[in-house]
């Protein structure tokens, strides 16, 4: 049996709106509330923060706290590559969506020889660099730090020569160079991007299953769908972005999105999806507790993460 490890995040540095890193906190209150004993089942591991430099202003207008996220991106991929190594399930709790491209370079550090594909949950793209980026948020730079892609080719930034070396500094964590194919990568819910991101989509053929899509076939086809296009991959991380969740079920996320997945949805798409052996880490991101009423959106995340970790040890 495949032993699960959690591994907590509590940044947000990578966030432009603040709050994240409870979105943990705000998950276990949730558990509370359900009398669940989730979190004394797993024995997690911390890893160190630099949420402090919140209080300053950002060095990098197009990597905004880049030196942190370099920081905690990198104590991730080694705490991840750990886990990996002694054959380990990392389920990993974190704030902003950037802590995952340090959890693929630790996955791809422990086993670089495996092809590792991503399905990406998820209301946004997070394919900016910062030669692209409008926002200079680098939660919504994840999966271009973890294909080293630049897009030079759709530029907007003119960007200072202190960022391109932090920003080559981030593509080379855990090793140089591409951790993963674009083209192995599926997201679901996508429904807000910019134009230099349809750019990547297209140019690489990624699929997007839209929420529509998943509400017509329903999760078992859209599952195997999203499979059968990783099919090549020995390895699948799952990155749950709970924006990709409906506004209707909650706003307590830093940028939230109308017409996304049902609760149901969810919970079922992530069932499903940790079914398939190759699936070796699974990622909840964006709990926001700060911008919610009533600890909604922690409430249906921690149902989704009780779930889906059910699942997984169901199906060892
Ligand atoms: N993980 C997220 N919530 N990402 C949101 C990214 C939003 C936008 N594309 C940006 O780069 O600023
Ligand atoms: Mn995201």
């Amino acid at each position: 049996m495949r032993k699960i490890r959690l591994v907590e995040v509590r940044s947000e540095l990578a966030a432009g709106t603040r709050g994240a890193s409870l979105g943990i906190d705000a998950m276990k209150v949730a558990s509370l509330g359900k009398h669940s004993d989730f979190f004394l089942r797993f024995q997690p591991i911390r890893v160190k923060n630099e949420n402090d430099l919140l209080f300053q202003e950002p060095k990098f207008k197009n990597a905004k706290y880049g030196e942190g996220v370099f920081t905690v991106l990198k104590r991730v991929c080694d705490a991840v590559s750990d886990l990996r190594a002694e054959g380990l399930f990392p389920i990993v709790l974190a704030g902003d969506h950037s802590t995952a491209a340090g959890t693929i370079a630790g996955i791809k550090k422990a086993d670089p020889d495996k092809r590792l594909g991503a399905i990406w949950i998820d209301a946004h793209a997070d394919f900016h660099s910062p030669y692209t980026t409008p926002s200079g948020n680098m939660h919504g730079m994840p999966l271009a730090m973890a294909t080293a892609t630049d897009n030079i080719e759709c530029e907007q930034n003119d960007i200072e020569e202190e960022t391109e070396a932090l920003w080559e500094r981030i593509k080379s964590i855990g090793m140089r160079g591409p951790k993963m194919k674009p083209e192995d990568i599926v997201f679901i819910g996508v429904r807000d991007t910019e134009p230099e991101e349809d750019y990547l989509i297209k140019k690489h053929g990624i699929k997007n299953f839209t929420t529509a899509e998943v509400t017509e076939k329903g999760v078992q086809q859209v599952s195997k769908e999203a499979m059968e296009i990783l099919k090549d991959c020995d390895q699948i991380y799952i990155s749950f972005d709970v924006d990709s969740l409906d506004t209707s079920i909650s706003v307590g996320t830093g940028t939230p999105v109308p017409e996304g997945l049902t609760k149901e949805q969810a919970l079922e798409l992530n069932i499903e999806l940790i079914k398939d052996k190759r699936v070796c880490c699974w990622e909840i991101v964006e709990v926001n507790p700060t911008l919610d009423t009533e600890n909604r959106m922690a409430n249906n995340a921690f149902e989704i993460l009780e779930a889906t970790t059910a699942s997984l040890i169901q199906n060892f």
